[in-house]
């Protein structure tokens, strides 16, 4: 029964369901790295949300783990090049805080706007400061976005029911999409010139960290109200503490912080601060939501293999993943074959998927060709780090479809391009379940490709087969099957045999040493 560990604080749904799926589950919150890294080695799954910093140390300890769950959106807590180098899925649930990630932004707006905090606190210390406090409206006033995806559109769509007008700045913004969801696309020079509110909506990346740097803050509008709800390091805090003493900057309002949790930023008590820890995602339906959904998505591919919202891995439902696991067998065992068929660097792979394979998910079938290939150079592949791997070694990846049925009704052909130019060999399912080998460089077999087995390439001639028979016999070798196929009479022959124990050096030996033998090898699958 695969094992899940729940490491941050998650609504008790995520262990209900992890239960009635037939997984097991520990929830044990507030771990050091260092407990954390000592514990982590027992489960297969590890179901988070920010606290719980994912690092390479975690990973390298995490030996029997396969899959992380973040309960929410952001992933920044993972180190997802090392998992994917490990094999370990990561997977988020990108929509089910977003409608309250986007209501926190547009009541940090508010409180801004207002500035109900202090107004608050004055008011419960008995001041009753009703002339020291005076807000805006924000009916027709200009709010900037920086970054329109899920939350940022979410946020425009109520802003446009406040009588806002929105800008946004996203360069991956369609212009179509902006007409959709009812904002002037902007460069971000002009949201700083004319933004009375900014609310920021992305991850935090390479492009993003300090996108309002001290440059960025000295070009918004006098009086401008920013609100960050994405994440901490999308603002220079120094830069934002000096616009604020000055007066440049109206009032800025925080959920996330550059160091978290933060305990002592130079912000605090700043006049027209606000800030929240990170509650972006706190409400109980939003909370509901994401751990329903990681738990459900984690327990999908721990029990039946389906992988929906991973960052590193092609997804595949829990419908599909039934009728793509017999074809991922026969790529991965093809991948094996040409991997361990071919010397010398390999320029290109082509995978064509031919008749009722066409019509599958491809990148599946394609990451378990890489797997089964690269597996013959390294033992750390697998499915989700291997199309990363074949990148490195400078592989080129082509798929190719073709619906029409050949003389199978489903074919998988990979063919790969070395320096002695390209071979290919092909395979299909009986039954729609059985992996068979159908070609071989050219020649037609059928052969199953399991366990241990010796390639022979020999010259046609009668009396091979009873040769070869009698060496195996002689070094006690018992054969399990025997394929033959030739390219013409009397011409190139190959021969597959499978057997029960591992074959020798001798065997390969005595085996060339027969007459007519061109090449032999010994398989593994
Ligand atoms: N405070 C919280 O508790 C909380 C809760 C949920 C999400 N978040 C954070 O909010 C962020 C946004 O979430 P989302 O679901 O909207 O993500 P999303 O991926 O749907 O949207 C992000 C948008 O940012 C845009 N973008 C990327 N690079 C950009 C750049 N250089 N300049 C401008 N725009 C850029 C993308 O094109 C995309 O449209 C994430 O970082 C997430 O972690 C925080
Ligand atoms: O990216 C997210 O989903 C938010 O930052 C929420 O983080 P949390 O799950 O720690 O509240």
């Amino acid at each position: 029964m695969p094992k899940v560990l729940i490491s941050d604080k998650m609504d008790p749904k995520a262990a209900e369901i992890f239960r009635q799926r037939g997984v097991e589950v520990d929830e044990i919150t507030g771990k050091t790295p260092a407990e954390l890294i000592a514990m982590v080695g027992e489960y297969d799954g590890l179901a988070i949300r920010s606290s719980t910093k994912v690092t390479k140390e975690v990973l390298a300890a995490a030996t029997n783990l396969k899959v992380v769950g973040r309960a929410g959106i952001g992933v920044d807590n993972v180190d997802i090049p090392s998992a994917s180098a490990k094999g370990v899925v990561v997977m988020n649930t990108p929509f089910g805080n977003s409608i309250t990630t986007a209501e926190h932004a547009i009541a940090l707006m508010f409180a801004l706007a207002r500035q109900l905090p202090e107004a608050d606190a004055s008011t419960q210390a008995g001041k009753w400061e009703k002339n020291r406090f005076m807000g805006v409206e924000l009916t027709s006033k200009t709010l900037g976005l920086i970054g329109a995806g899920n939350i940022g559109s979410i946020v425009a769509d109520r802003a446009h029911g406040l009588k806002m007008k929105v800008v946004a700045f996203d360069p991956f913004l369609s212009p179509e999409r902006a007409i959709e969801i009812g904002v002037e696309k902007v460069e971000l020079d002009d949201l700083l010139a004319r933004a009375d509110f900014i609310t920021l909506h992305t991850p935090l990346t390479d492009q993003t960290r300090n996108i309002l740097s001290a440059e960025n803050l000295a070009k918004t509008k006098k009086g401008v109200r920013i609100i960050n709800c994405a994440r901490g390091g999308l603002i220079d805090e120094v830069a934002l503490k000096a616009g604020l003493d000055s007066g440049h900057i109206g009032g800025a309002a925080l959920d996330v912080f550059v160091e978290e949790p933060a305990k002592a930023s130079p912000l605090f008590g700043t006049p027209n601060f606000v800030s929240t820890p990170h509650l972006g995602a706190s409400t109980s339906e939003a909370q509901v939501n994401v751990a329903i959904q990681v738990a459900e998505q984690m327990a999908d591919f721990l029990v039946s293999g389906g992988v929906t919202n991973a960052l590193n891995m092609p997804s595949l439902s829990a419908e599909e993943a039934p009728r793509l696991k017999p074809y991922m067998a026969l790529a991965e065992k093809l991948g094996s074959l040409v991997g361990q068929l071919t010397h010398g660097a390999i320029g290109r792979i082509s995978i064509h998927s031919e008749g009722a394979a066409a019509e599958l998910n491809q990148k599946p079938i394609v990451s378990a060709v890489l797997a089964g290939f690269l597996r013959t150079q390294t033992d750390t592949v697998n499915m989700v780090n291997a199309p990363v791997l074949a990148k490195e070694r400078g592989m080129e990846v082509r798929e190719v479809r073709t619906e029409r049925e050949g003389d199978y009704h489903t074919l998988l052909r990979v063919s790969v391009k070395t320096d002695a130019g390209e071979r290919s060999v092909a395979g299909t399912l009986f039954g729609d379940q059985a992996p068979r080998l159908v070609e071989l460089f050219g020649i037609k077999v059928e052969a199953d490709l399991a366990g241990h087995m010796l390639y022979v390439v020999n010259d046609d001639a009668p009396g091979f087969i009873g040769r070869i028979g009698t060496t195996l016999g002689e070094a006690g070798v018992n054969i399990g099957t025997f394929h033959l196929g030739r390219r013409d009479a009397g011409g190139e022959a190959v021969l597959l045999l499978s057997v029960d124990e591992p074959v020798t050096a001798e065997l390969i030996a005595n085996v060339r040493a027969l007459p007519g033998v061109r090449t032999v090898m010994a398989l593994r699958f």
